[in-house]
């Protein structure tokens, strides 16, 4: 049976989006989004799925680091989901959830829920912890901490925790972006694709050097092509302070023509190109029907 790292513990979103992608591999949890990466490195599972963008918080930058400067593999497929963030705390305390003195979740959660949390529990610590589902097992295993955690419906249920406050979430329109991971570019086989399916090529570009117009020419090259561009994101190179590399989405498919030559004429200008993947792109009500979160039938 194949298997996909994810970052765990089960009840994870990331898990949901891996069973959703891939429900019929068996599902490994690792605890960090480092390690997940480096289990596919190691050829401890084929594939993984790590969080990437949140429409909230933007990118999850330990992903794109870590994928740029440790572990440079394949994107092989990208999930959209819907987040909905809930407060999980011991059912024993459930009508105390207001005198809860720390709350656990990962960072990208906390950001989700900035609001919640200075109106609703302006003197809890903050604790950030590696995804929300290891929150929410934290909170299971120590109920003598008054403690509370962000994170999903099927965490609450794996953990036996109590949703003391739901979709706690600032904005209603949560989504977070997962992408698939492989070693090598191995193309997504999957009964999931049809003709309608929409596809994105990832490219990362840096700059020759710094000169007026530099990026206005990278982007001129997308653009005479009629290449629609998804997403620039900048990312220090951390070769120096201003130093950025870019990483370009552009709406389609890796062909014979159109992506070899816009890459071409960026080398020409003396730029560095690096196509990260080329991939199909699900939605979760694509391929959950209208079922906001499902349940995940853990191995
Ligand atoms: O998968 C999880 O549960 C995580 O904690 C990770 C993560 C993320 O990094 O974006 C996944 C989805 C939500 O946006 C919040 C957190």
């Amino acid at each position: 049976m194949e298997k996909v790292g994810y970052l765990g513990p089960k009840g994870s979103f990331t898990e949901a989006a891996a069973a959703t992608l891939l429900p019929k591999a068996e599902r490994l949890p690792y605890r960090s989004i480092p390690d997940t990466m480096d289990a596919v490195a190691e050829g401890k599972v084929e594939q993984a799925v790590v969080p990437m963008e949140n429409a909230i918080e933007g990118s999850v930058n330990i992903t794109l680091d870590y994928f740029i400067h440790h572990q440079r593999m394949n994107m092989a497929a990208e999930i959209v989901a819907p987040i909905e963030q809930h407060l999980l705390i011991d059912p024993a305390r459930a009508d105390d959830w207001k005198q809860v003195k720390t709350v656990y979740s990962h960072p990208q959660a906390v950001a989700q829920c900035h609001q919640f949390l200075r109106e609703c529990l302006p003197d809890a610590e903050i604790a950030y912890t590696n995804s929300t589902a290891s929150a929410a097992k934290h909170v299971m295993e120590n109920p003598d901490e008054n403690a509370a955690a962000i994170a999903n419906d099927i965490a609450a249920k794996a953990y036996g925790l109590f949703m003391a406050q739901k979709k706690i979430n600032d904005y209603d329109h949560n989504r977070t972006r997962f992408l698939l991971l492989t070693k090598g570019e191995k193309p997504f086989q999957n009964e999931l694709i049809t003709e309608e399916t929409q596809y994105k090529t990832s490219m990362m570009i840096s700059l020759s050097s710094d000169f007026a117009g530099a990026l206005h020419q990278v982007l001129a090259a997308f653009a005479w092509r009629r290449i629609n561009l998804l997403r620039i994101e900048s990312r220090p190179t951390k070769t120096g302070l201003g130093n950025y590399f870019f990483i370009v989405d552009a709406a389609m498919k890796k062909d014979d023509v159109l992506i070899p030559s816009v890459t071409e004429e960026l080398r020409t200008l003396g730029c560095g190109v690096h196509i990260l993947g080329s991939y199909p792109c699900f939605s979760w009500e694509e391929l959950n029907g209208a079922k906001a979160i499902p349940e995940v039938k853990h191995r």
